[in-house]
């Protein structure tokens, strides 16, 4: 979406394997807390997050909110061992950052500090639709088409985006892409208006517009999708055990997706050639746990890079398929 609003005179087409509801993105909560990447300066983390909080403010504060997905919520992230990082690199985006005082944290017995803010959620399936909408809006081609190798691609296209997410470990050969299994389960309990986050990232508990999303699991190296019965129940208990009152919650569904986990995201130009043919690659995968948290500011640094991409076809002598 980004490339083609920078760029409205080329011509631009999506190919996935899958669409919403069946991507990584569908399962996600959606929820705007950064995860850092240890391989990225955290100025540019910084950055990126910002870009993406002031898009999707903008967002939640439009007519468009409910049909994109997109709303504020306020909450807590509680720990049992104080952070480091009392005051993390993101404190001043998110809204009304402080510590929790003692009468909040009365709630979370378990827990000996924590952080009170406001921050912004994308409900996943609309707001990929919603995306997906403003794609075709602006003349996008979208085509379900898996691509088994990028060079596939060098006779119709001059640039090739590679945003496959965990798709990349395939499709680049990149060993340094890591699946991380995340098993998470959506619930029906409308009364949860405030998330729980336990600072460790091993529990959670996000409220949506429609749902509540509850998790999760970290599973480096695991490939699996199938949801595990044994670890529906250890959700729902320790979810449980923050917020006693999901005990009534109803219509559970399981969720299973593989986090693109790297050490820092790919974002990269590449020249392949082959036979004196050449196709420019842009890739901009590996968002691991945080890709909703950072997707607006990463997706206009790929976008600067089409940009350089296209700059070097328009002064070469290639006729461009642009
Ligand atoms: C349980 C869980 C909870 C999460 N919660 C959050 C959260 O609260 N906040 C947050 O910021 N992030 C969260 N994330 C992380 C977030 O979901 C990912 O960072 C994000 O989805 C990555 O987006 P992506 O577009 O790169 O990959 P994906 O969403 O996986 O999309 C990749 C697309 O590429 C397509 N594709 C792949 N290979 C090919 C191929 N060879 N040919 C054609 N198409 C291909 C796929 O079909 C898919 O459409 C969570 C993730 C999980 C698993
Ligand atoms: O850690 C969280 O708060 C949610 C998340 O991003 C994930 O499970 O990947």
């Amino acid at each position: 979406l980004c490339i083609s609003e920078a760029f409205p005179s080329c011509r631009l087409s999506v190919l996935s394997e899958q669409f919403s509801p069946n991507t990584t993105g569908d399962v996600a909560a959606g929820m705007l807390i950064p995860h850092t990447y240890p391989g990225t300066p955290i100025h540019v983390q910084k950055q990126w997050f910002k870009e993406t909080f002031t898009y999707l403010f903008a967002i939640s504060n439009s007519a468009e909110a409910s049909e994109a997905g997109i709303h504020l919520v306020s909450g807590w992230q509680v720990f049992k061992t104080p952070p480091k990082d009392e005051v993390p690199f993101w404190s001043d985006i998110v809204l009304g950052f402080r510590p929790m005082s003692a009468a909040e944290l009365q709630k979370f017995p378990q827990h000996r500090s924590g952080q009170a803010f406001t921050t912004l959620k994308c409900d996943c399936p609309p707001y990929l639709l919603w995306l997906e909408k403003r794609l075709r809006a602006n003349g996008v081609q979208v085509h379900t088409r898996k691509v088994a190798d990028l060079w596939e691609l060098h006779r119709e296209y001059d640039v090739v985006v590679n945003c496959t997410g965990i798709g990349a470990h395939q499709l680049g050969g990149d060993p340094e892409l890591l699946p991380v299994r995340g098993q998470v389960l959506k619930v029906h309990a409308p009364w949860v208006k405030h998330f729980i986050r336990d600072g460790d990232g091993s529990t959670y508990v996000y409220p949506g517009i429609d749902s509540v999303t509850l998790g999760g699991t970290r599973e480096k190296g695991s490939w699996s999708l199938s949801p595990d019965p044994g670890t529906t129940k250890d959700i729902f208990d320790r979810c449980r055990s923050l917020e006693p009152s999901l005990q009534r919650a109803q219509d559970v569904r399981v969720k299973v997706g593989l986090r693109p986990s790297r050490s820092s995201v790919r974002l990269q130009r590449e020249v392949l050639s082959r036979g004196g043919a050449k196709l420019l690659v842009v890739h901009s995968y590996g968002h691991g746990a945080g890709g909703f948290s950072v997707h607006r500011g990463t997706a206009k640094e790929a976008t600067r890079l089409v940009g350089e991409c296209i700059a070097a076809l328009q002064g070469s002598s290639s006729r461009a398929k642009l």
